[in-house]
């Protein structure tokens, strides 16, 4: 497939340093829990995307969205806001859990180059690619139905760093509460820049 749907424009954008990975992020071969359970890309919500996510080698994370009926654009086809949903979620799972540092995403880009059918899982490999100041950027790419296969959509978003009272001062006043809930979360994170 000819490369030239794809972006020319230089990534990151802007001058970056190199991603710094925490000290306690999870390592290669853990499995990421949900980062809360009412989340509509990882958690226990019906017809949401049920996604899950493995830190593997390289500060590659990598995530699966299994696409099935629910998840339609067009006749058996997966609906192209949900798939960059997933991109939105595997990515800020990436920046999330692999520099502990809580980011919103600011802006996100997908480029979709081929149908994703139902019945197939979208195999997401993610990393964060530079970092300046607040600003995080990350890309991915999503392969048909293994890790190896053809590249069906890719994306690149920058997510922006903001303290954790983001939450609790636009969203729900216990939102830290909330993603304490899930076992591996603490309100204990690096919040500044
Ligand atoms: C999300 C959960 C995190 C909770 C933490 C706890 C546990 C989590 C654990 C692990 C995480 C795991 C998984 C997470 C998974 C999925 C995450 C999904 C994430 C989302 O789905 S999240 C929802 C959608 N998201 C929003 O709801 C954001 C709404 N928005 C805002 O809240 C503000 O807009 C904000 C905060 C973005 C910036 O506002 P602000 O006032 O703080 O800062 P400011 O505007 O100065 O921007 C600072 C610098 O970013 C540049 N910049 C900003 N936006 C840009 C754009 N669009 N294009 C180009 N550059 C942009 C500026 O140009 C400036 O650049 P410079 O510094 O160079 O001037």
């Amino acid at each position: 497939m000819s490369d030239k749907r794809l972006p020319v424009t230089p990534w990151p954008p802007v001058r970056t340093e190199p991603p710094l990975v925490h000290a306690d992020a999870p390592g290669p071969g853990v499995k990421l829990e949900m980062h809360y359970v009412e989340c509509f890309g990882c958690g226990d919500v019906d017809n949401g995307l049920h996604m899950h996510s493995t830190v593997g080698e390289a500060g590659v994370v990598y995530s699966q969205f299994p696409v099935t009926a629910a998840h339609q654009g067009a006749p058996g086809l997966a609906h192209g806001g949900l798939l960059a949903c997933a991109f939105d979620e595997a990515l800020g799972s990436t920046v999330g859990n692999l520099l502990r540092r809580p980011a919103v995403t600011g802006k996100l880009e997908t480029d979709f180059l081929r149908p994703v059918p139902v019945g197939t899982t979208l195999f997401i490999a993610a990393k964060v690619d530079g970092v300046a100041g607040r600003k995080i950027y990350a890309s991915a790419d999503g392969h048909l139905d293994s890790a190896d296969g053809a590249v069906a959509v890719r994306a690149r978003g920058l997510f922006v760093q903001v303290g954790l009272d983001h939450f609790t001062r636009n969203g729900d006043p216990d939102a830290l509460k909330k993603f304490s809930q899930t076992p591996s979360r603490r309100a204990d994170w690096d919040i500044n820049p």
